[in-house]
């Protein structure tokens, strides 16, 4: 049996740059992994066995997880089943990419524990067909990623910083949220265009998104301003929210019904995984 930590990412600037033609937004998005994880248990069984901690979380075919084994044994052509189970702490519908994030684990677990018949490559292609979000987390923690999230170019890792994820009592749908969102009325900001032109301790933070998120939770709006009176300089929504990302350490003052998780960045070293203890 493995245990792997599966992280959460926010996503630091995020530029949606238009519509496609295949339904898709265009983005470019500084990504980072931080300390807020779900655990995972891998091992192998006589039949497949998908269990969660979290009962609002749906354990049948439209988990990402039982997506991802399908997008695994699609390339490896490796029937082995496996018994999985998911400790859930990342909230869900929340822009944490918790269930993609989930999904790159389960790839790299059970790669692993069937003597890793997927290359590297192998193993971005399955990602991306689960989902957009699932090919950062096979990154070791810091990218620019481009196109619809799976151009990754890997970056060495940020400085430190310390930073608080607050979680409203509502959640966001992905595709409303995109649906929602309108170019022009996108303020238009510069952003590093390579992953080189990015410093360690100096990087913008923005979300494009955060327009039409405001539009569908007006209170999230009201949220970040509630943040910004408190005098965090950097607060800003991760992904498609609903959560709120303020930096700093010390601790914010939250509107009520709000969670709040207190986190950090983190890295992977290469060939290895994210450690369950090298999170909070
Ligand atoms: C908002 C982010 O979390 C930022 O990292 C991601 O872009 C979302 O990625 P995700 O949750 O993995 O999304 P997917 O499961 O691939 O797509 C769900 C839906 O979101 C919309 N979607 C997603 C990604 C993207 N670049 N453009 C989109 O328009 C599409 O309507 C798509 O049908
Ligand atoms: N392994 C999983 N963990 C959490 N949710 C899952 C999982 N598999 C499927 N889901 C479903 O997907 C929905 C979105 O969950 P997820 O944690 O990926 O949201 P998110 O934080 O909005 O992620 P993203 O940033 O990728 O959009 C949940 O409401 C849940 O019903």
């Amino acid at each position: 049996m493995i245990t792997l930590a599966s992280p959460a990412k926010v996503n630091l600037f995020l530029r949606v740059l238009g519509k496609r033609t295949d339904g898709y937004h265009e983005l470019v998005s500084l990504f980072q992994t931080i300390s807020l994880k779900d655990i995972i248990t891998i091992e192998k069984a006589e039949q497949d066995q998908l269990s969660c901690s979290d009962p609002s979380v749906p354990t049948d075919q439209t988990n990402t997880v039982a997506k991802a084994l399908a997008a695994f044994r699609k390339r490896s052509h490796d029937s082995t089943s496996f018994r999985i189970h998911l400790t859930k702490q990342i909230p869900h519908g929340a822009g944490l990419g918790g269930g993609s994030s989930n999904a790159a684990t389960v790839l790299f677990g059970v790669n692993a524990l069937s003597s890793a018949p997927l290359s590297g490559q192998d193993l971005l292609q399955a990602a991306l067909e689960v989902g957009s979000d699932v090919p950062f987390f096979l990154s070791t923690g810091t990218a620019l990623c481009k196109g619809r999230g799976e151009i990754i170019e890997e970056m060495t890792p940020l400085n430190e910083e310390p930073l608080h994820i607050v979680m409203p009592s509502f959640t966001l749908s992905t595709p409303r949220v995109y649906n929602l969102f309108q170019a022009a009325k996108c303020r238009e900001r510069s952003y590093p265009q390579k992953g080189s032109d990015i410093e360690a301790e100096n990087y913008p933070c923005f979300n494009d998104l955060e327009g039409p998120a405001f539009e569908i939770a007006p209170l999230l709006r009201d949220y970040k301003s509630f943040f910004l009176s408190q005098g965090y300089d950097r607060v800003f929504m991760t992904g498609s929210g609903s959560a709120l990302v303020v930096m700093g350490s010390k601790e914010p003052l939250l509107p009520p019904g709000c969670r709040h998780f207190p986190a950090r960045f983190i890295s992977r070293a290469p060939a290895t995984w994210y450690h369950t203890e090298s999170a909070s």
